[in-house]
């Protein structure tokens, strides 16, 4: 397991939003959280690279690990984010060029050498499969792009800091179906190397794929399992009413 979430339960105030959350997320796979609106999805996915600690009010009970360490008492939170990237519903490139963007993270790093950087890019633009359409305009804006390719490039983005782990908020949610095939295609492309987890609305998406599906209800993981299995044959009744459409 890449990550291990051990009794977690979190509180936004007096909400509870996670519920005795235990769940293993396996290397080298695609995970997907899928539930209807508000279930507390999004949430898990902050927590394991520690975006919840920005909010007031939000108290956590429990463990998560990566690798081994807890993420909470032995890692320092920007190493843990250095490691665990994250990709977002909206593509939210920085206001400046393309290059810049995907530099940005080794910069902040420490990596000042030109020829490094420029490797790091061209790499970086490359695995998120958008170095075709960006080789001859590193220098122009971000904001000029479409909205696949500003998803892309904030993959680009997420990948040059080398992360092991990478968490996407939805992120096909704002795009066009060919977009969408396109970053689908890459998950695939990337799980090769990186840990993804993937909230999902779509559930069309999180078959086609993830390995592995946490149905999430209220706060709560309801079932999680092997992504074909929990499609096909759901242990809880709820998971087989949400997924044969009958809520949510
Ligand atoms: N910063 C916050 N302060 C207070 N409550 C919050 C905060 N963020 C989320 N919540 C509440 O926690 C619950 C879970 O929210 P979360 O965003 O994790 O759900 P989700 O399953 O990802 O939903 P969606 O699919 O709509 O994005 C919701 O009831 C939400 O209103």
């Amino acid at each position: 397991m890449k990550i291990e979430v051990k009794d977690m339960n979190l509180y936004y105030g007096d909400f509870h939003a996670l519920k005795d959350i235990n769940i293993g997320i396996e290397e080298k796979k695609i995970t997907a959280f899928i539930g209807p609106s508000g279930c507390g999805k999004s949430t898990l996915l902050k927590s394991i690279n520690r975006m919840n600690d920005l909010v007031e009010n939000c108290r956590i009970k429990g463990d998560i690990f990566l690798d081994g360490e807890n993420i909470y008492k032995d890692l320092d939170v920007n190493l843990l984010r250095k490691r665990v990237g994250m990709v977002f519903q909206k593509p939210n490139p920085f206001p400046m060029s393309i290059y810049d963007n995907v530099a940005y993270g080794p910069r902040t790093h420490g990596i000042k050498s030109k020829a490094m950087l420029d490797d790091i890019v061209e790499k970086s633009l490359r695995d998120a499969a958008i170095w075709e359409d960006t080789k001859d305009r590193l220098k122009k804006s971000a904001l000029g792009m479409s909205g696949g390719q500003q998803q892309r490039l904030c993959i680009a983005r997420a990948l040059a800091v080398q992360p092991e782990v990478l968490l996407m908020d939805e992120p096909t949610s704002a795009l066009d179906p060919i977009s969408t095939t396109k970053i689908e295609d890459l998950a695939m492309e990337l799980k090769k190397d990186y840990t993804i987890v993937m909230v999902t609305h779509n559930m069309q998406q999180a078959l086609r794929i993830s390995d592995n599906t946490a149905f999430f209800l209220l706060g709560e993981i309801v079932e999680y399992n092997d992504t074909e299995k929990l499609f096909s044959i759901p242990s809880d009744q709820r998971t087989e009413d949400y997924i044969t459409g009958r809520f949510g």
